[in-house]
């Protein structure tokens, strides 16, 4: 089970302060991330999931802080313990759903072989039909394999920046149900987004405004 613990944590682009959060513990649940286009969302992912590192401050999964490993360090982390769902699915769209699904298996000590078993019973848990490739399926079903693919090696840490926002509201409901019963089986899944259906089945909110974030349990 991953705990996050954040302390002093600060980043800025040109002099402009970004992203300011003196202090923050998520444990396993649905967080989302709130607030005007601009904000800061996106860049809070990145320096919770270790995509940056901040200029000041710690960001600590299970007593690893983030900000003190180097940047393999943080690829290494990011590997075995984090997955990540994008607005626009980033599948490679003449692979199959399956192959899609493999890709982080690539860089793991075991062979694909290995984990296609996984593989598939992720696609059978989302509802994902077998194609020949990825491109063939409708959007809902994209990022369904888009969320088999993030959980392939079984992270204890989700991120998903607007998973549901390229998606009609019937689609964005069963990711949002899916991201939850993730959270429910014991994973922090932090996801940047502006859909009420989202929000409403999130356990707490971090609102980011003009650099200041408030959190609501
Ligand atoms: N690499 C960068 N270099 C310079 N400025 C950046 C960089 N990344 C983000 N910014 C700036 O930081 C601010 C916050 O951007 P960010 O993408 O985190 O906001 P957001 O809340 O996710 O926005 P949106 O909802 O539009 O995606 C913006 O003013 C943006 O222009």
């Amino acid at each position: 089970m991953a705990r996050l613990s954040v302390r002093g944590l600060r980043h800025a682009f040109h002099a402009q302060p970004v992203v300011a959060l003196p202090m923050l513990e998520l444990e396993p649940g649905l967080t989302v991330l709130t607030g005007p286009s601009g904000s800061g969302k996106t860049t809070l992912l990145y320096l919770l999931s270790g995509l940056i590192r901040p200029q000041a401050g710690a960001v600590i999964w299970d007593g690893v802080d983030l900000a003190r490993l180097s940047e393999r360090g943080r690829d290494r982390w990011r590997r075995a313990h984090a997955g990540f769902v994008f607005q626009d699915f980033h599948l490679l769209p003449e692979l199959s759903p399956l192959q899609n699904v493999l890709m982080p298996a690539r860089f793991a000590a075991f062979s694909a072989r290995r984990h296609a078993g996984r593989a598939a019973g992720l696609l059978r848990r989302f509802g994902v039909p077998d194609r020949r490739c990825a491109a063939l399926l409708s959007r809902g079903e994209q990022q369904r394999a888009a969320l088999a693919r993030a959980l392939l090696m079984d992270p204890a840490a989700l991120f998903a920046d607007e998973p549901t926002a390229s998606l009609d509201a019937a689609a964005g409901r069963v990711v949002a149900e899916a991201l939850q019963a993730l959270a429910a089986e014991g994973r922090c899944v932090i996801a940047a987004s502006h859909d009420p259906d989202l929000i409403a089945l999130a356990g707490r909110r971090l609102h980011l405004e003009h650099g200041r974030i408030e959190v609501f349990a």
